[in-house]
C-alpha cells in the first residue's frame, strides 16, 4: 500500500489514535440461487454458498479531530468497513478501536460517542415532523433540555432548520431532509462522525451548505471524521488525508495533494482558439482530451508544459490559454484504469 511521506508523519500511534484499525476484514457468505422455481427447488436440495471478501486486511490510525476522506468505486468496501468502526457489523479479522472502544460490543458510552450518517438510507420518522425525531434522540440521549436548545440554535445557524422542522419529513426535498437527517444524527455530539454519501443527490447549494456544516462541526467540536462521497468537491473542501480504497484493500493513505501529484504527471492545456482548428492538427501538442467548437482541452506531461504552450501560441491563433493539474477524480479514476491496486500493493 501506498502511504506519502506528510501523513506517515502526522499518522497517529495505535494507542494515541482516535480510530485505530489493524488487518480489518469482512467476508460475507452469499447465498445463489438461479432464477425461476426451478432454481428455488435446486437451492432447495443444494445450496450454493460463494465468499464476498469486502474489507481484505485494511490498517490505518486516525487522530483525534483529523478529518478524512475515505475514497473508492462501488463495491470497494467503503460502507462495509464504516459499518464495522461504527459496530453494526462484526469484523471477520481484524482489530478495531474507537476511543479506546471496541465497536463489535455496541457499549452505551461509545454508541453516545459516535453517529453513522447514511446518505442513502433515512432515520427519521417518515410521517411525524423531523422535530418529532429530535425529540426521540433527545430522550434516547438524555439530552437535557438546555443543551438540546442550545444545540438547536447552532445548527439551525448553518443549516437554516426553521421552516422545515415542522412538516412531516416525506413532504421535505431531499435537501431538506438531509439537513434534518444530519441535525439528529448530531444533536448527542458525537466525537466520532462516520458519513457515508452525506450529500448524494443534492444540488451544488446543498451539497455546499452541509459542507459547511460538517466543517463548523470538526472545528467547533474537534471530531473526528471519516467520509465517503462521489463528489470530489466534498473531499477536497474538507479533507487534506485521504484513504482510498479499492477491491476492498487499502491502497493509498496520504495527502490529497500527494496523491494529486503521483497521478498528476500530466497537465491540461485548455486553449481557446480564435479560428477553428482540426483535432488531428492538436494531437501535435498532446493528447486532445476535448475539442468542442474553438475550445480544446490537451493533456500533456508534465515536464513538458512551458515547451507545448509556447509551441501552441506561436503555432495557432489562440485568444485564451490556461494550463491546470487534471481535475483529482480524473487522476483517481486514472489510478484504477491502471490497475493501480496491483502496482501498489507491491510499493513498500
Ligand atoms: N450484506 C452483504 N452480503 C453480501 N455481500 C455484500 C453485503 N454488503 C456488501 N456486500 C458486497 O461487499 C462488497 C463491498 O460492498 P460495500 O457496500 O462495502 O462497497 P462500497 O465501497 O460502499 O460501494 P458503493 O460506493 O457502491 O456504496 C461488494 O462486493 C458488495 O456486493
Amino acid at each position: 500500500m501506498l502511504k506519502s511521506t506528510s501523513s506517515a508523519q502526522a499518522a497517529a500511534t495505535p494507542e494515541a489514535s482516535a480510530i485505530h484499525v489493524s488487518g480489518l476484514a469482512k467476508r460475507y457468505v452469499v447465498h445463489e440461487k438461479e432464477p425461476g422455481l426451478l432454481g428455488s427447488l435446486r437451492s432447495f436440495v443444494h445450496r450454493q454458498l460463494r465468499t464476498v471478501e469486502a474489507v481484505k486486511g485494511v490498517s490505518f490510525d486516525l487522530r483525534a479531530g483529523e478529518m478524512v476522506g475515505f475514497l473508492g468505486p462501488n463495491g470497494a468496501g467503503k460502507t462495509t468497513t464504516l459499518k464495522m468502526l461504527s459496530g453494526l457489523l462484526y469484523p471477520t479479522d481484524g482489530t478495531v478501536r474507537v476511543l479506546g472502544r471496541e465497536p463489535k460490543r455496541r457499549e452505551r458510552d461509545f454508541l453516545r460517542s459516535i453517529t453513522l450518517v447514511m446518505g442513502q438510507k433515512q432515520q427519521l420518522l417518515w410521517d411525524l415532523p423531523a422535530l418529532d425525531s429530535f425529540l426521540v434522540n433527545q430522550a434516547i440521549y438524555e439530552i437535557s433540555e438546555a443543551d438540546f436548545r442550545q444545540t438547536m440554535r447552532e445548527f439551525d445557524e448553518v443549516l437554516d432548520l426553521g421552516g422545515i422542522l415542522r412538516k412531516q419529513v416525506r413532504k421535505l426535498s431531499l435537501g431538506e431532509r438531509m439537513k434534518c437527517e444530519l441535525a439528529a444524527a448530531l444533536l448527542h455530539k458525537p466525537k466520532v462522525l462516520f458519513l457515508d454519501e452525506p450529500t448524494i443527490g443534492l444540488d451544488v447549494n446543498m451539497q455546499l451548505r452541509i459542507r459547511e456544516f460538517v466543517r463548523e462541526y470538526n472545528s467547533r467540536y474537534a471530531a473526528t471524521v471519516i467520509l465517503t462521497s462521489h463528489y470530489m468537491a466534498d473531499v477536497t473542501a474538507l479533507c487534506q488525508r485521504i484513504l482510498v480504497i479499492d477491491a476492498g484493500r487499502l491502497v493509498f493513505d496520504g495527502a490529497l495533494a500527494s496523491l494529486a501529484l503521483r497521478g498528476g504527471a500530466h497537465k491540461s492545456i485548455k486553449v481557446q482558439l480564435a479560428r477553428p482548428v482540426s483535432h488531428d492538427e492538436l494531437t501535435r501538442y498532446g493528447s486532445v482530451m476535448t475539442l468542442e467548437g474553438l475550445h480544446a482541452e490537451i493533456s500533456v506531461p508534465r515536464a513538458e508544459v512551458a515547451a507545448r504552450a509556447s509551441l501552441l501560441l506561436t503555432d495557432l491563433e489562440v485568444a485564451d490559454l490556461t494550463v491546470e493539474d487534471p481535475p483529482i477524480e480524473s487522476v483517481i479514476g486514472q489510478l484504477f484504469q491502471d490497475g493501480v491496486s496491483a502496482e501498489l500493493e507491491k510499493t513498500p
